[in-house]
């Protein structure tokens, strides 16, 4: 019986993974938004087909959930080549980059996600890894040690970060194509709801897409993830399609407010207010008052509020705007 369970768990379990894979965009027509970043990517891969040359190295850098890993897997399947992904942190000593980069084919992508968290040592490999596809090693211990040129085939390094600022400059000079990923238009989010709703066949009101939209912080992975708490709302109730009042009730349960922030971004904006009379407030001193790492501030909390303008950075820190103040349903206190 145990069995049956474990397998009918596994097959739920299953389906909703290949789900959440068609979820991600195959080519770069299917992929929505992100305009600029597309077309100038579109004239680089024609052209290295064209020559048939691997794709320059490219960086792709901004706040997490915005289709980083997604669109280096669009690239990868344009230019008709394998990809091979890790992170920053996995690779922990050179021999492990030597490992990945000795399965690679020719034209081959290794996808590193935050790669500003890569080992010194591992980053000074990548140099000329990147430059002259090859690496030196060291073989053996003691008298015997000696180096060993290794030469690669040429590839692609496609880096992603969301802390472009943590990344060294001869790291960052490497990479040929840099791309900057920004948030999402709310008419670009409602177009990925309503894909998100086609794929897992639940329909949707425009007024509903729309909401979600509006209310996903510009993050596509937030509102495929609201969509999928609110599809649960929806059936439970019964409803036969996801209009605004149903995201409107289901969103208010799950603590998402009017502007999308939730729980954490709020409890950022009130502690200033609380402790701090708005602010400057340092980073560290924020994050360790509502208990939370200062790199989940830096990178996933902070840059929204920062880009709709409820905070702003000066030279002592952190500062609420009245439109922070406006938003907490609290006067502008005078400013001297
Ligand atoms: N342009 C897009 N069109 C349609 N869906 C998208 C798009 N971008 C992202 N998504 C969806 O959003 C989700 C998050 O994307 P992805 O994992 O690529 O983000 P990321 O930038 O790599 O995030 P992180 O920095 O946290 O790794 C994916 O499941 C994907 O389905
Ligand atoms: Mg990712």
């Amino acid at each position: 019986m145990d069995d049956d369970q474990l397998l009918s768990g596994d097959n739920v379990d299953a389906a909703e993974a290949s789900l959440e894979k068609s979820l991600r965009p195959q080519t770069l027509a299917q992929y929505i938004g992100q305009t600029r970043v597309k077309h100038e990517l579109g004239v680089y891969i024609e052209a290295a087909r064209k020559r048939e040359e691997s794709l320059d190295h490219v960086l792709l850098y901004g706040p997490p959930g915005l289709g980083k890993t997604t669109l280096a897997m669009v690239i990868a399947n344009e230019m008709h080549v394998q990809i091979r992904t890790t992170s920053g942190p996995a690779i922990e000593k050179p021999g492990d980059l030597v490992a990945l980069l000795n399965e690679l084919e020719p034209g081959d992508i290794l996808f590193i996600d935050e790669i500003h968290r890569l080992p010194k040592i591992v980053e000074e490999m990548l140099y000329s890894a990147m430059e002259d596809f090859y690496v030196d090693i060291v073989v053996g211990q003691g008298p015997t040690a000696h180096p060993v040129h290794f030469p690669l085939p040429p590839f692609t390094l496609i880096g992603a970060t969301t802390r472009a600022g943590m990344l060294s400059a001869p790291l960052r000079d490497r990479f040929g194509i840099v791309e900057h990923m920004a948030y999402y238009e709310v008419a670009d989010l409602e177009d990925i709801v309503e894909r998100t709703a086609d794929i897992f066949q639940t329909s949707i009101k425009p007024s509903g897409a729309h909401e979600i939209a509006r209310r996903s912080r510009g993050t596509p992975r937030i509102a495929n993830r609201l969509f999928k708490r609110i599809r649960d709302f929806a059936e439970v109730a019964e409803q036969a399609a996801i209009d605004e009042p149903i995201v409107d009730r289901s969103l208010t349960y799950l603590r998402v407010d009017n502007d999308g922030l939730d729980e954490t971004d709020n409890k950022l904006l009130r502690t200033m207010l609380d402790f701090y009379d708005g602010g400057p407030v340092g980073l560290s001193t924020l994050a360790a008052n509502i208990g939370e790492e200062t790199d989940t501030i830096a990178e996933m909390v902070e840059p929204y509020l920062l880009q709709i303008g409820y905070l702003k950075r000066t030279q002592r820190g952190r500062v609420v705007t009245a439109k922070g103040y406006q938003h907490l349903g609290l006067p502008y206190p005078p400013q001297n």
